[in-house]
């Protein structure tokens, strides 16, 4: 027996290292924007399931097509597209809802039919007998309209587990493609898990639908597989309701990492969870697993000296293998070799006595509660070897104005004592104001806004806020924070600041021709 068994050798298990091929249903378009506050357009649905299409998700379920017409509408934008993915439409047990998935051009149907008492009493309705015999029948009509079923019981984890098989048994009967176990409140624990998926799995091709309510929904999903379970189902970044469903990228790498089981193109995952983050509006936590900021940042003396002798001494996995990059950063617990490597990273010289006093200053900001950014240290190299330079690139004068009107914004720069004058529009101040500030930079270097990032540091409508750019010019990259209680002047602060650090070559001419 594999060494690879969860459950020991439980006897409805199998070792996850032999289990072969595992699908993926992303139900990040209907699941994930049941989580409160999102609201998806047609465009934001087609971009997400284009680039799910590119990371190799097998199934998409797209939406419910019940909803509405604008529903429909973003549900058949996403059929259109012509994916190689099966794309489907979330259905109730109810005729009208497999006409309405139809309508808009679905492969499949995820048909939801009640199996717990609960929800087949007190929700529905219904009894259990009629319960069964109306699936079968809509089961019987969606096969006959050509469609991939896959029938799920929700709240099958608080269901009776002898109903639960006789339902979805019926349902196999019928003709569905496959079933799904669905734990609707997040409720198993992993033994239950187990029971019953080893039994439904006993029926035919089982999927699981698990839920994070008790943070564990990626061991439920991988209980799942070891049990027979052969497709799961999921969100990238867990996005769903409460709180939330399980997260494709954690169930992808641990099968990968732990098992050698591949699923889904993992270089495609930050792009992805970036790319959810940003239209949906629900940012990703700095702690999260796989896709979030601090996943492979290392601060701490320890942890940076050790990466720096061997890529692998603090991390599972390499960050190229889900598409990101290895940062070492700078805090309260930075040590001689983070410093180091970070003033090597800026071809910054300095002596074993200069280095120790840098080393001093970075932790005093950082014992202060603040993220040191490569502005602060070339700022206090610059001060502890004297070679402070005279800045090159500085805000003289900014306005932005918003309203029902385009926003539109000027901004007024110096640049080596000559004065430029930029205006321009955007979809917001910020964004009026930053394109306005790179106009006025562009005859000067061709640089890249690589990242931008706003915390408010105090509550109310008065907050101090701290924006966080990137910046890139060639090779050169410099991160750059501006703290102010303008939001638009913090952003342009910090993108004339990152400019001012980009192009101090002595022998660069920064004034235009004319
Ligand atoms: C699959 C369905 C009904 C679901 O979202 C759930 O059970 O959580």
């Amino acid at each position: 027996m594999s060494q690879h068994t969860l459950f020991g050798d439980h006897p409805a298990t199998r070792p996850l290292d032999e289990v072969g091929e595992v699908q993926f249903l992303d139900t990040t378009l209907r699941d994930g924007e049941q989580a409160p506050g999102v609201s998806l357009t047609p465009d934001d649905k087609a971009d997400i399931a284009r680039k799910l299409d590119a990371a190799r998700i097998d199934v998409i379920e797209a939406g419910s097509a019940c909803t509405g017409p604008g529903e429909r509408e973003t549900i058949s934008r996403v059929t259109e597209l012509d994916l190689d993915a099966t794309v489907t439409s979330f259905c109730r047990g109810i005729r009208n809802d497999i006409d309405l998935a139809l309508e808009c051009g679905v492969d499949g149907v995820n048909l939801v039919v009640p199996a717990s008492d609960r929800h087949i009493e007190d929700k529905v309705g219904t009894s259990k007998a009629d319960n069964v015999q109306s699936t079968v029948e809509l089961v019987e009509y969606a096969k006959a309209n050509d469609l991939w079923v896959e029938v799920i019981g929700e709240d099958g984890s608080r269901a009776d587990l002898d109903y639960l098989e006789e339902l979805l048994g019926a349902a196999l009967d019928a003709g569905a493609d496959r079933i799904c176990w669905a734990d609707t409140v997040g409720h198993a624990t992993p033994d239950r898990a187990l029971e019953c998926v080893a039994r439904l799995s006993e029926l035919g091709p089982v999927s699981t639908h698990t839920h994070d309510d008790l943070g564990l929904a990626v061991t439920n999903a991988l209980v799942s597989i070891a049990a027979g379970a052969d497709l799961v189902h999921g969100t990238i970044n867990g996005i769903g309701e409460r709180a939330g469903n399980v997260a494709l990228e954690e169930v992808a790498i641990a099968l990968d990492h732990g098992y050698g089981v591949e699923t889904m193109e993992l270089t495609e995952v930050y792009d992805l969870a970036d790319l959810i983050a940003n239209r949906t509006g629900i940012p990703l936590a700095p702690n999260k697993a796989v896709v979030g900021q601090n996943a492979f940042t290392h601060e701490s003396g320890i942890h940076t000296d050790g990466t720096l002798k061997d890529d692998a001494m603090y991390e599972p996995y390499p960050p190229e293998k889900v598409g990101r990059e290895r940062r070492l950063a700078l805090g309260k617990h930075a040590g001689r070799a983070g410093v180091q490597a970070a003033l090597d990273e800026h071809d910054v010289s300095v002596t074993d006595e200069q280095l120790s006093e840098i080393v001093g200053r970075v932790k005093e900001i950082g014992d202060r509660g603040k993220r040191v950014t490569d502005a602060d240290l070339l700022t206090i190299a610059d001060e502890v070897t004297g070679q402070e330079q005279d800045r090159r690139v500085e805000l003289l004068g900014l306005t932005a104005v918003s309203g029902s009107d385009t926003p539109t914004a000027s901004v007024r720069l110096s640049v080596d004592g000559e004065e430029r004058k930029e205006a321009a529009v955007g979809s917001g101040p910020v964004d009026a104001a930053m394109n306005a500030a790179e106009a006025a930079l562009s005859h000067t270097a061709d640089a890249t806004l690589e990242d931008y990032h706003v915390d408010a540091i105090t509550g109310g409508t008065d907050a101090m806020v701290t924006v966080e750019i990137e910046m890139s010019r060639g090779d050169d990259h410099v991160a750059v924070s501006a703290s102010d209680s303008d939001i638009t002047r913090a952003s342009v602060r910090a993108m004339v600041d990152a400019m001012d650090r980009l192009v101090t070559d002595e022998d660069e001419t920064l004034v235009a021709d004319d």
